[in-house]
């Protein structure tokens, strides 16, 4: 296999300008999914796949999804699905990320333009979806070029599922998963799943993920008056929302993070000592943590009540305002009506339909204290759940050993905080094994301002990818199913 790989990896160092080119393409494409005035953007970025995919010579389909559930005026982007040869004798391999994005502005408080790539002189690549999830899902892309054109063989089919609404809670496609994985479905004869879409844990040291958190989405409603008040005419004769609202969201959880809710940190599995032992070897120190913070402001000092803070256990964080005055400047308005916006990573045990019993009940306690004539109105606006799998499986030693071959290390096997609510759909619907083997480091300010990918991560996480695929067709079937 030496010669091939070194072929490919001379391959994707020829080809890496015109990868980078690929994702200033695609970075400039503003395929925000909560955005609905963005809708046509996201639309073409899949048009942009589907293009660039066509190109590379495989097989590509656009599947609609039909409107969008709750804002039925929109269509859901499609997802892009794509096979890269049909051998029988080679294994399958099903991947997935996703095209869309998380909103950015200018105006908060990027140091260049979110939509524009800008590369500085230390190869860091600027744009928002460089790490989350474009520089990601190119790179499949790229390792298809640079095999091709190495004139190396890919040695597995490659299946391929781009979606775009992955921010917004994969809506719409459960369903298609469970349709595509079953016998004459486009998934099939996956015999494996690899997802590109998290992060390394610090800057220099790859890692395997083998579980994510879920996550839990909530919107809360306080409205009154007929519409938006002068302060100085109406302040002290009416009620006012966003005082309950705040008042309201201030009882969720504490500043270290405990979450008030009764019965949510109930339902979290015990951590058994054997678990606590996988801790203690994870390359990680709370300097890792300092720097992909931006600060110290940390709530534990330890690395490992952090690790499991962010991995183990459940955590509530408010997200904003609808409806609130937020620009500079002093707007002396009485909103009428304001949504704050909260979630809930959830871990193993811990049941959806619980969490979100148990919110509702106490969200209307809450509010029921403060005696206010307002209204308010508690909803889910979208889950996905958590997942945990085993990673004593070929996918996970294939992967291990990719990582050495390009990066000279053995990788981390890691938990990740964050959600990517197909997982377990793709567990569950194909049957097979899935893989989470991240791109970009920790560093990367995926969902912040200024989030970037560095050009190493790109160019040795497209050879990443390559290896891998190499690795995978030859892993014995013993190591797992
Ligand atoms: C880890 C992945 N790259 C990601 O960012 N996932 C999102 C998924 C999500 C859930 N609700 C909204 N988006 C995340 O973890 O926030
Ligand atoms: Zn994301
Ligand atoms: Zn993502």
């Amino acid at each position: 296999m030496a010669p091939q790989l070194d072929g490919y990896f001379e391959q994707v160092d020829a080809l890496s300008e015109s990868f980078i080119e690929r994702l200033r393409s695609a970075v400039a494409i503003p395929s925000v999914s909560a955005d609905e005035a963005r809708r046509p953007d996201v639309i073409r970025m899949s048009k942009f796949l589907v293009s660039e995919l066509t190109k590379l010579g495989a097989h590509v389909e656009s599947r609609e999804l039909g409107p969008q559930p709750e804002k039925p005026h929109l269509q859901l982007p499609p997802v892009v699905i794509a096979r890269y040869g049909s051998s029988t004798s080679k294994r399958t391999i099903l991947v997935y990320g996703h095209y869309d994005v998380q909103p950015a502005g200018i105006e908060d408080g990027w140091a260049t333009e979110p939509f524009s790539l800008s590369i500085d002189d230390k190869g860091r690549m600027y744009g928002r979806g460089s790490t989350d999830d474009k520089g990601p899902v190119l790179g499949w892309l790229n390792a298809i070029q640079a095999h091709k054109e190495a004139g190396v063989e890919l040695p597995v089919n490659l299946l391929m599922c781009f979606e775009g609404m992955e921010e917004y809670g994969s809506e719409g496609l459960d369903d298609f998963i469970g349709k595509e994985a079953k016998s004459g479905g486009f998934f099939a004869d996956a015999d494996a799943v690899c997802i590109s879409d998290n992060y390394w844990l610090g800057t220099e040291k790859p890692c395997l993920t083998y579980g994510l958190r879920g996550c839990n989405y909530y919107s809360v409603s306080v409205s009154g008056p007929g519409q938006d008040l002068h302060s100085g005419v109406f302040g002290g004769t009416a009620q006012e929302p966003m005082t309950d609202l705040v008042r309201v969201l201030g009882t969720l959880v504490d500043t270290n993070g405990k979450i008030q809710i009764p019965g949510i940190n109930e339902m979290v599995a015990p951590v058994t000592d054997e678990e606590r032992a996988l801790y203690d070897p994870i390359s990680y120190t709370m300097e890792n943590l300092h720097e992909s913070l931006g600060s110290t402001t940390t709530i534990h000092s330890e690395k490992e009540p952090t690790l499991m803070a962010r991995w183990r256990m459940p955590s509530l964080s408010l997200h904003g305002i609808e409806g609130a005055f937020s620009q500079s400047g002093a707007k002396t308005v009485i909103p009428a009506k304001v949504t704050g916006k909260f979630s809930i990573r959830t871990v193993p045990d811990m049941e959806s339909e619980k969490v979100n019993e148990y919110v509702y009940k106490y969200v209307d306690e809450q509010f029921k204290k403060l005696g206010s004539k307002n209204k308010c109105e508690v909803k889910l606006q979208h889950a996905g759940n958590w997942w945990v799998a085993s990673p004593n499986h070929w996918n996970f030693s294939a992967a291990g050993k990719a990582v050495e071959k390009v990066f000279g290390v053995k990788p981390d096997l890691t938990r990740e905080g964050g959600s990517i609510p197909v997982t377990l759909t793709f567990e569950q619907a194909t049957g097979k094994n899935v893989l989470l083997l991240p791109m970009g480091s920790s560093t990367d300010a995926a969902h912040s301002i200024n989030e970037k990918l560095d050009r190493r991560n790109y160019i040795e996480g497209t050879k990443l990818l390559g290896a891998y695929l190499h690795y995978v067709a030859e892993e014995p079937m013993s190591n797992g199913a």
